[in-house]
């Protein structure tokens, strides 16, 4: 261990603390690094912290939903009630995994962790006088900020110092942005280019002068021991061990923590989420035949050779891709790890462009502060809204009638996961077709998601709300029951897209045992079924099956793929297909009854101009006729 000079002293005379928060992991994590610098160059005790903090666990009133004084609300902002716990006893359980897989590696590396209950503010005033505190700041996160304010407000008191550090939660460090971090350019395209990507939708290529992304830092190798401190709320070792014992610690009760046991776990911790990459990047080392992209609801990358250049197809792929979120979620490993693993691989593009839009997240979320959790959203949009309790618990268990949400729901609830398309889906319809406030679905996926993040969390719903922005698309509306009728064909075009995704309907009877015998005709629509069919297949509605909340849905079975037509708006003389017109409806912010109705526009006037053709033809062999006529002198 390298000595400080001994003319050098200590500033102060506690020890350093390195709080660990959601970077549980010692490569490529500046915080842990800076903590064993601090604390070799003063000479001073090292003491790695880790706080489960109860109100990130339970249904508490705390934090941005509620700021009960509506101090930093606008005036109709709308309180509700956080019927979610923060945490399921699941989640908690994959924390405590993790937790225990850095604990081994800093004992391994001469440490000792210490893991505590408790409020971070209270447990790290108990710190002896002095203590320096460093921990990775979380910017996104108003309700963690908060608790960094409340833990130097305690310190101070003590003459303890806290430092917070950027670290690499970000894929860029925000001393090297070319703008102020809370100024980030809000939409992808302009955040690419303003950070030096050429076109990060078709390719990797970066400019001369772009933004650097720092190069992933080693873990330090050696650690200064820890000194021994008493401090309230500290989780015994025998408890820490065992997930029964440290989940009733923390609150759980004994049906949620036997629940959360049966269920399946991904491998928790540093070393698991790095040989997860390894594995993966193994695997997709050669693109492989991927099926026919999904494009109904994503921006569009071309689509080259059967497959998407962007991957895109992927994240319409039910089992997702990369599958690192959760391990990202808690710091297992960091984005620009991931990415610098990914540099040699064929899917580099894809890697570079999914992990822009988790930083294009991140900087909304520091941008808009407390304005990301409220009803109106950061775009401040005034609609009508549902706060029916049947119908968030019937979307929450599964049982809304619409085989593909209600599949979606039962794989979330059962595992903690669910791919990109699915959230998008089931959250449409909370929004759109349920009308529900948006923010209760959100705090069900903050409960139950694996991967729960607040940036990646709430910046995705408010977009499937469409209320990140002030000029979307949903306004004007009177009642919930207008905006579902508004939405209802778009709706209607994502499951007609899921069932072409899955024909089969293997999917569905994966998660949704009552529909087992429903035949492929009709598994996503079986409120298609005749009663004699339906009772056949032991799938009555209403009895084994709910009638469909919000439906029945018209799903698309037609040659839209095959017929194109001129579109009102394009003088080029191109062909599109339905899908297109829609998508481009979308697009441009319009319903997708917009683009059906330019369709059906499209079809009068061809055939207006065809009536057109045949009159002129007509005209044209009458004048021919006429011509034969005089040449033959009758
Ligand atoms: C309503 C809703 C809620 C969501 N909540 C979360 C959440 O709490 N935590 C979370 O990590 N992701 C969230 N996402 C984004 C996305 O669904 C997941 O990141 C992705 O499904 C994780 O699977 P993967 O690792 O296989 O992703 P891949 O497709 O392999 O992508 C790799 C990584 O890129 C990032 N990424 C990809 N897509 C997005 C996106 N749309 N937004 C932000 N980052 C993205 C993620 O970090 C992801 O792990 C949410 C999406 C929606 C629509």
């Amino acid at each position: 261990m390298a000595l400080a000079p001994a003319w050098k002293k200590p500033r102060v005379a506690g020890p350093v603390v390195w709080w660990l928060r959601n970077d549980l992991r010692l490569e490529d994590n500046p915080v842990a690094r800076a903590a064993v610098a601090e604390a070799l160059t003063d000479q001073r005790p090292l003491l790695p912290i880790f706080i489960f903090d109860p109100r990130f666990l339970d249904r508490s009133p705390y934090g941005r939903v509620t700021d009960p004084d509506f101090k930093k609300s606008i005036s109709t902002r709308k309180p509700v009630d956080f019927g979610s716990r923060k945490t399921n006893a699941l989640r908690a359980r994959f924390w405590l995994q993790c937790v225990r897989c850095i604990s081994n590696a800093l004992s391994a590396s001469g440490s000792r962790l210490l893991v505590c209950h408790g409020k971070p503010e209270e447990v790290l005033a108990s710190l002896p006088t002095g203590s320096l505190v460093l921990c990775q700041s979380e910017p996104v996160s108003p309700e963690q900020t908060d608790v960094e304010d409340g833990v130097a407000a305690a310190l101070a008191d003590k003459h303890g110092e806290i430092w917070r550090k950027w670290g690499a939660m970000s894929l860029y460090h925000r001393k090297d942005l070319p703008f102020r971090v809370g100024e980030a350019p809000g939409n992808y395209t302009e955040l690419a280019l303003t950070l030096g990507w050429e076109d990060l939708w078709r390719s990797p290529g970066r400019t001369p002068g772009a933004t650097p992304i720092r190069s992933p830092v080693a873990a330090p190798q050696r650690l200064p021991q820890a000194p021994d401190v008493e401090l309230p709320g500290i989780m015994p070792a025998a408890v820490l061990a065992d997930d029964r014992e440290a989940l009733k610690m923390l609150g759980y009760s004994p049906e949620e923590v036997e629940e959360a046991m049966v269920q399946k776990l991904p491998a928790g911790g540093e070393v698991a989420a790095r040989d997860w990459l390894e594995k993966w990047l193994r695997e997709e080392g050669e693109p492989k035949d991927l099926v026919e992209p999904v494009l109904w609801d994503l921006p569009t990358g071309g689509v080259t050779k059967g497959h998407d250049a962007l991957q895109w197809a992927n994240l319409a792929r039910p089992d997702g891709w990369l599958r690192v979120s959760h391990y990202m979620a808690v710091g297992c490993i960091s984005a620009r790890e991931i990415l610098a693993r990914a540099e040699e691989s064929p899917n580099y593009n894809g890697v570079a462009h999914r992990l822009l839009w988790r930083e294009l997240h991140r900087f909304n979320a520091i941008r808009w502060g407390r304005r990301l959790f409220w009803l109106q959203g950061p775009g401040r949009v005034e609609r009508p809204w549902s706060w029916d309790t049947a119908a968030v618990e019937a979307w929450k268990a599964g049982r809304t009638g619409v085989p593909y949400v209600d599949a979606c729901m039962r794989e979330l609830q059962q595992t903690g996961w669910l791919a990109y398309k699915g959230r998008k889906t089931v959250g449409f319809y909370f929004v759109f077709i349920l009308g529900l406030d948006w923010r209760i679905g959100a705090f069900h996926f903050e409960e139950v998601l694996l991967d729960y993040d607040v940036a990646m969390n709430y910046g995705n719903w408010v977009v499937v709300a469409e209320v990140d922005k002030s000029n979307r698309g949903a306004h004007g509306f009177k009642s919930v029951e207008d905006l579902a009728a508004w939405k209802k064909e778009e709706f209607e075009w994502k499951l007609s897209a899921e069932k072409k995704n899955d024909a089969a309907g293997e999917y569905l009877r994966r998660w949704l045992p009552e529909l087992s015998k429903v035949d492929a005709a009709h598994i996503h629509e079986p409120w298609k079924m005749s009663a004699e069919l339906a009772s056949r297949c032991g799938c009555e509605l209403g009895r084994d099956y709910p009638h469909p909340l919000g439906g029945p849905f018209n799903l698309r079975e037609e040659n839209e793929d095959t017929e194109r037509r001129m579109h009102p708006n394009d003088s080029s003389g191109a062909l599109y297909t339905y899908k297109q017109f829609v998508d481009f409806a979308l697009s441009k912010g319009y319903p997708a009854s917009f683009g059906k109705k330019c369709w059906e526009q499209a079809q009068l006037s061809s055939s207006c101009s065809l009536q057109e053709q045949v009159t002129q033809l007509q005209g044209q062999l009458e004048a021919a006729e006429q011509q034969l006529r005089t040449l033959r002198g009758t």
